[in-house]
This record gives structure tokens, sequence and C-alpha cells, in this order.
């Protein structure tokens, strides 16, 4: 494992020979910090994204992780949701649903999917007044310094043109600093409306996994990974938690031009 800079802070990037390695260690690290978290707080926090993220989430399913895991103690949230209904192929909780979240016994009501009856402006009002009952009832912990919620673990993808969650590069949706969750009725890939955490948000996390596989963000993974903090910074260079700590899990081949 080396530390690299991203941005205008520093990565702990693990890469692997292939993406089945990868996926084996990104399930034992999510199974210490299920472990670590349950213990500390007696829950565990854990948002998701959409994508290439949820495949390699595979080994959590499997023996030892699948046995080991105290599943009732996990709440999942995701940070970024394409406002269609939830059994569209385009969902976020549709794809994490039968790829993951179907397979696992955690308590239907700690699975917290946004609420696809509303517009995209209702839809990310009501996720962020559910989050704000959550740290209420400190389900979700709290990072006093910044006021903003505090997830235990963010397991993010990236996309080949750097954006993370629904934050795009060049939108203004990047500077947002007062919403938790906001919303984008423009977003350049498709879906065009979704909600999403906002950067306050993903910055305040205790552990942030990016996930990174494939020869065509190999380029991206290239540019963001250097200590290049101009104006022009790409969405995935400006994951940067504040007091929490970042790992970048790389296949070869999105490593193959670093
Ligand atoms: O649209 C989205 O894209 C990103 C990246 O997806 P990937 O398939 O290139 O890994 C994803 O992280 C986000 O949640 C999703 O809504």
């Amino acid at each position: 494992m080396a530390e690299v800079p991203v941005g205008k802070t520093k990565a702990d990037l693990q890469i692997f020979d292939t993406e089945e390695d990868l996926s084996v260690s990104l399930a034992k690290y999510t199974a210490e910090l299920s472990e670590k978290f349950t213990k500390e707080r007696g829950a565990f926090t854990v948002v998701v994204s959409g994508g290439s993220l949820i495949k390699s989430l595979r080994k959590l399913v499997e023996s030892p992780y699948f046995d080991s895991i105290d599943w009732a103690k996990w709440h999942v949230f995701w940070v970024d949701e394409r406002v269609v209904p939830k059994d569209h192929a385009d969902s976020n909780y549709k794809l994490a649903y039968d790829g993951f979240l179907s397979k696992v016994p955690i308590p239907p009501g700690q699975v917290y999917a946004i609420n696809d009856a509303l517009s995209a402006e209702g839809a990310a009002d009501d996720y962020e007044t559910c989050l704000k009952q959550l740290v209420k009832t400190k389900v979700v912990d709290l990072l006093p310094a910044s006021g903003f919620p505090k997830f235990d673990l963010m397991l993010l993808g990236m996309g080949p043109d750097g954006h993370v969650a629904s934050l795009f590069p060049g939108h203004p949706l990047l500077n947002e600093n007062q919403r938790w969750v906001t919303y984008i009725k423009d977003s350049p890939k498709p879906p065009p409306e979704r909600i999403t955490f906002t950067f306050p948000v993903i910055n305040s996390a205790a552990k942030i996994a990016m996930v990174v596989v494939g020869a065509g963000k190999s380029d991206v993974v290239r540019r963001a990974v250097g200590s290049d903090t101009g104006s022009d910074m790409l969405p995935v260079q400006m994951v940067s938690p504040a007091v929490g700590a970042t790992t970048w899990f790389l296949d070869k081949e999105a490593a193959s031009k670093l």
C-alpha cells in the first residue's frame, strides 16, 4: 500500500492484479470496518454508489465475510440516486438490491432508498430530512467541526470523466456547501434527473473506499492521482475527508498509466 497525493489530501493506494483480488480485499476491508464501528457505535452506516462498484462488493456475500458480519447493525444509504422508479433499470437501488442487498439479512427498515414518488427536488429534501432524523437519533454520527453527517464508510465509484456520486466536472453543484443532499436535472450522463450527497457530506465521512476498475478509467486515474490543486480539479480529486481516510482500490488495468 502506498500513500499518494490526490487533490489537496493524501490517499492510500492499493493496486490488485485482478478485479477478483480487489473484490476479496474490499470485502475484508469492509468486514473489518463493520466490526470496528459495530463495537464502537452499535451501528454501521454504509453509503454505496451505483455503477460498477456493486459488482466489486460480491465477495461480501460469500464465506467467510457473510457469516462474520453482523448484518443487523448495518444501515445502508445511497450517495446518489437516479430519479426513476425503484424497479427501473437505471435505479441505483435496484442495482444494489439485485447484486448485494437481496443476498444479506439487513433489516429492510435500515435500507434507506429514496422516495421514488417525488420530484428530484422533493426527493432530495425528503432524503435530507431522513438523514437529519437519523442524526438526531444517533444512528448516523455528526462531525461537530463541520455540522455535517459523518458516515462510517462510503463505498464510491468514479466515472470515466472523474465524476463521483452525481457530482460532474465543471457543474455548479461541486460548490454546494450548505445542503446535505441536493438534486441535478441536467446530468451529462443519463438519466438527467438525480439526487446526490454534496461534497461537505462526502468529506465528513470516517472512511472512504474509492473503487476503480478497468482500462477505460486509466487516463482519469493518472490525472487524478497527483498533487494537482488547480481550479479545474476533477470531482474525484475533491474527495478529501476532513478527519477520515481514503483508500483507493484499483485493478491493474485502471492503474496501468500511473
Ligand atoms: O452514474 C453513476 O456513475 C458513477 C460511476 O459509475 P461506473 O459504472 O463508471 O462505476 C457511480 O459511482 C454513480 O453512483 C452513478 O450514479
